[in-house]
């Protein structure tokens, strides 16, 4: 039988929620959820910045502990400022996240994701049908939403393969692709995550916030697959006990309730009864 994901990182489990200290995270994202994601940073005690001017680096990464990078809405200003965020956090060792919004939609990100890539960045993460792309197999994604036609056992499978021949080139980086079940794999070992409720996919910016969440715990000093497993688990925690507290059903106020639990959902000694994930 697989080992269940709590066993495997019962210490990070353990230890990382109620944050201990604030990591500053720098976010460069877009625009649409940019506020979502700034809340999300300070609900479970960590500090947002979200500075994306290139003559700002140099002084800015003197004091970050982590930095996202987001996909989600590219000018020519942004893209620069991503790519130059991104060779900047690999020269000055900070923790990174690649976040590949609307890399499943269209080629100008496809290739920025494969310039970030370069930079061998901590996390590179997206919806299941983002990172079928991002692999080079094929997507039918939607715009910035993932396809259930993606998550078929067989293209799970698929999609683990192409990622483990990524690790090879990649050894540093870990790879998540979100959905109802997401994998995570990493030249460490490949993992299965079962939280969540269909729910997250109807309010947007719920893949953004994992992100930033994953950053921060990057940025407290967590390995990166800790920080991956630990982060989509607590959120997906959040949302189930948000779920089970909106018996009206209504996605406005399942929206409120998720952030709401980033805050509270710690401070409940058994969240981590709650995980489900195994090895595979
Ligand atoms: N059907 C589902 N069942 C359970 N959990 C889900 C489901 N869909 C999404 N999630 C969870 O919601 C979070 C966001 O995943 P999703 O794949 O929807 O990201 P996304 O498409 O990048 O989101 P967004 O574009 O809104 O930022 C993840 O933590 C994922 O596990
Ligand atoms: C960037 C963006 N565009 C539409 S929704 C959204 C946020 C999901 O990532
Ligand atoms: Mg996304």
């Amino acid at each position: 039988m697989s080992q269940k994901i709590t066993e495997v990182f019962a210490q990070a489990f353990k230890t990382t929620f109620p944050l201990k200290s604030s990591p500053l995270v720098d976010c460069i994202t877009n625009a649409v959820t940019i506020e979502s994601m700034a809340n999300a940073l300070l609900y479970i005690n960590a500090k947002p910045i979200m500075a994306d001017v290139p003559e700002e680096f140099p002084e800015l990464f003197t004091q970050i502990d982590a930095l996202l990078l987001n996909l989600g809405h590219i000018s020519a200003e942004r893209k620069d400022s991503l790519l130059a965020a991104g060779s900047y956090a690999a020269e000055t060792h900070k923790p990174s996240v690649v976040d590949l919004v609307g890399v499943s939609a269209t080629q100008l990100r496809y290739d920025i994701s494969q310039q970030l890539l370069q930079n061998h960045p901590n996390v590179i993460k997206g919806n299941i049908s983002e990172v079928r792309r991002f692999a080079g197999l094929k997507s039918t994604g939607r715009g910035v939403d993932g396809s259930q036609l993606d998550q078929s056992a067989d293209a799970l499978s698929e999609l683990t393969a192409a990622l483990q021949s990524l690790t090879q080139q990649y050894p540093n980086t870990t790879f998540l692709a979100t959905g109802e079940t997401d994998l995570v794999v990493s030249a460490k070992g490949q993992w299965q995550l079962k939280n969540g409720v269909p729910q997250l996919d109807r309010f947007t910016g719920t893949g953004d916030i994992v992100g930033a969440l994953i950053a921060a715990l990057l940025g407290l000093g967590l390995t990166n697959d800790e920080a991956v497993v630990v982060a989509v688990s607590y959120f997906n925690c959040c949302a189930e006990v948000a779920a089970a507290q909106n018996p009206e059903g209504g996605i406005a106020s399942f929206r409120t309730k998720t952030l709401n639990q980033l805050s509270l959902l710690a401070d409940k000694t058994d969240w981590v009864e709650m995980v489900k994930g195994e090895a595979v």
